[in-house]
């Protein structure tokens, strides 16, 4: 058995050892168990782990996973531009756009540091020109609204910043369209005046469908009231594919490129990050790349116990593997980070929802959990009796800012105070005991208290984490989205399996472009008879 194999063994034994665990009587036999499992970073970031089901050798274990699973080594060559992308034959580069490589380093032959400067040179006059009014509409009057187009990295990153970030807004307004379905255009289009709006197609690759589809229909729009001519001021492109930006009719002037070495889902650093840029500035941009670097040399050089994203994910292998927990809620008590779980179910789930290990063999074990969650304090009042009393353990990421970003008529001070509560009332839960002396002093008789008290009664013991930050600004918000980047890139080494590659859409992808002409043209064409006889039914409807 290999040493790593001894490790899991270890883990799977040890998980015996919680037979009669509670964290009630954990907290209650160790006074100093906050101070024991929590760590912050930079006076300005708290990770409290204390509500979950562990002890010292639970996290000596998983230190020891992840030390020999090679999770330094991988990163050093991942640093150094190896291509460990090795499916596509890819370096994994997106640290570089926030400046934690070499300043030397070469990538195929390019100084890949002098390349990414160039391109936020040209990007950050881009925005300021958009913002000021000097890179103007036709008529040459300033953009008040922006509209990106894309779908996945190309649309969650920013689109998820950009409305995290609302407080710091003060050029155009943004928009973002993703769906192939008219409406999100259609809803969209419908609010905005065409000789006021600028359009961003963002696509790595240029030739995702649901996006030129979008696109054209932007174009269509635009030429309809303002013309042709008009196209050149009004559209913008963020890609790595300069013939098809080009063939699209943008010119070289209104590209911004980026590389192969960063990923869809790693991409709001780079020119994918423009939406943003033009709504909070180069500066505000700047201090959000700062923030992740930041995290960067925290995750290189932090000692285990010490550092944020290798706990999180070795809790979250703990959960994954031994616990058999198949999803982790990610719930921001934050209203604008209201997407940052649609957000991280891409990093996640499309970096480590793998069945094949770097080798092509199969994985040994599990790998990534299924990510959901929504704001505080809406889940609550949906899915979170679910997390009390479902039959399911689901390990719960709970974030919130200790300062609101706007000043507050008290809210802030309720929503820090239903945080908390939903975490104490997780782990803690609810005895019968408890339960029926609530009852009883509530007057039922006694009866209704024997009938009531099995409904009342929470198991509690349900793990949780805290990420507790100083206020959500630009800086913050790097820090938070590498800090699950790296997360993410931790257990992908423990697991074997490649993050960075994302084979899983393409059949789907695939298979909507050949049927596409059959939908479109009513023609059988050489697809699944099945399938073109439903679609014939549909069309009948
Ligand atoms: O930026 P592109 O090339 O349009 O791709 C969009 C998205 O499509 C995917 O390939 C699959 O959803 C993602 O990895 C990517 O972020």
């Amino acid at each position: 058995m290999s040493s790593l194999e001894v490790i899991w063994s270890d883990l799977i034994r040890h998980r015996q050892d919680f037979a009669n665990f509670h964290m009630r009587e954990a907290f209650a036999q160790d006074p100093n168990r906050f101070d024991r499992y929590s760590t912050e970073m930079d006076g300005c970031l708290t990770l409290d782990y204390s509500r979950n089901r562990i002890d010292q050798k639970t996290m000596m274990l998983l230190e020891n996973l992840i030390t020999r699973a090679g999770v330094a080594e991988r990163y050093a060559q991942m640093k150094s531009g190896v291509a460990i992308n090795n499916t596509e034959g890819r370096s994994v580069l997106h640290i570089a756009l926030r400046g934690s490589v070499d300043e030397d380093l070469v990538v195929d032959g390019q100084p890949i540091v002098a390349d990414i400067n160039a391109v936020k040179t040209r990007l950050y006059a881009f925005a300021k020109g958009v913002r000021d009014g000097s890179i103007a509409a036709h008529d040459g009057q300033p953009f008040t609204d922006v509209v990106n187009i894309g779908i996945g990295g190309s649309d969650l990153g920013p689109h998820m910043v950009a409305r995290a970030l609302a407080a710091y807004h003060d050029g155009p307004r943004v928009h973002f369209v993703s769906n192939v379905d008219g409406a999100h255009m259609g809803d969209t289009l419908k609010t905005l005046d065409p000789a006021r709006t600028l359009f961003l197609v963002a696509s790595k690759t240029f030739t995702t469908q649901e996006t030129m589809t979008n696109a054209r229909a932007a174009k269509l729009w635009l030429v309809a009231a303002l013309g042709e001519a008009a196209v050149g001021d009004h559209f913008a492109a963020l890609s790595t594919n300069k013939d098809a930006v080009e063939a699209f009719g943008i010119g070289a002037d209104r590209m911004f490129e980026f590389w192969d070495w960063v990923g869809g889902r790693y991409s709001v650093w780079s020119a994918i990050g423009l939406p943003v840029m033009i709504a909070i500035g180069p500066d505000g941009f700047e201090s959000f790349l700062a923030g992740a670097r930041s995290m960067d040399s925290h995750f290189e050089t932090a000692p285990f116990r010490r550092n944020i994203p290798m706990l999180m994910a070795a809790l979250g292998l703990w959960y994954r593997n031994i616990w058999a927990c198949s999803s982790v809620a990610v719930l921001p008590y934050d209203q604008r980070l209201e997407y940052f779980a649609d957000f991280l179910q891409q990093l996640d789930m499309e970096s480590n929802g793998k069945s094949v290990r770097t080798d092509g063999s199969k994985v040994l074990r599990p790998t990534g959990p299924v990510i959901w969650g929504a704001a505080g304090t809406n889940g609550q009042h949906a899915f979170y009796q679910e997390l009390h009393q479902g039959s399911d353990i689901t390990p719960c990421e709970f974030l919130i800012a200790a300062k609101p970003t706007d000043a507050d008529a008290g809210q802030h001070d309720l929503l820090l105070a239903n945080c908390l509560a939903q975490v104490e009332a997780l782990a803690l839960g609810r005895t019968a005991e408890e339960a029926k002396a609530q009852l009883e002093a509530s007057g039922k008789s006694a009866q209704e208290v024997a009938a009531l008290v099995p409904h009342k009664v929470f198991a509690g013991n349900r793990p949780s984490s805290l990420l507790f930050y100083d206020k959500l600004t630009p800086e913050m918000l790097g820090r938070l989205i590498a800090l699950y980047e790296q997360k993410v890139f931790v257990q992908g080494v423990v697991w074997g399996v490649n993050s960075y590659d994302q084979w899983g859409v393409e059949l789907g992808k695939e298979l909507a472009s050949k049927l596409a002409p059959a939908v479109q043209s009513g023609d059988r064409g050489d697809g699944d008879p099945a399938i073109l006889d439903r679609l014939k039914a549909y069309r009948a409807l």
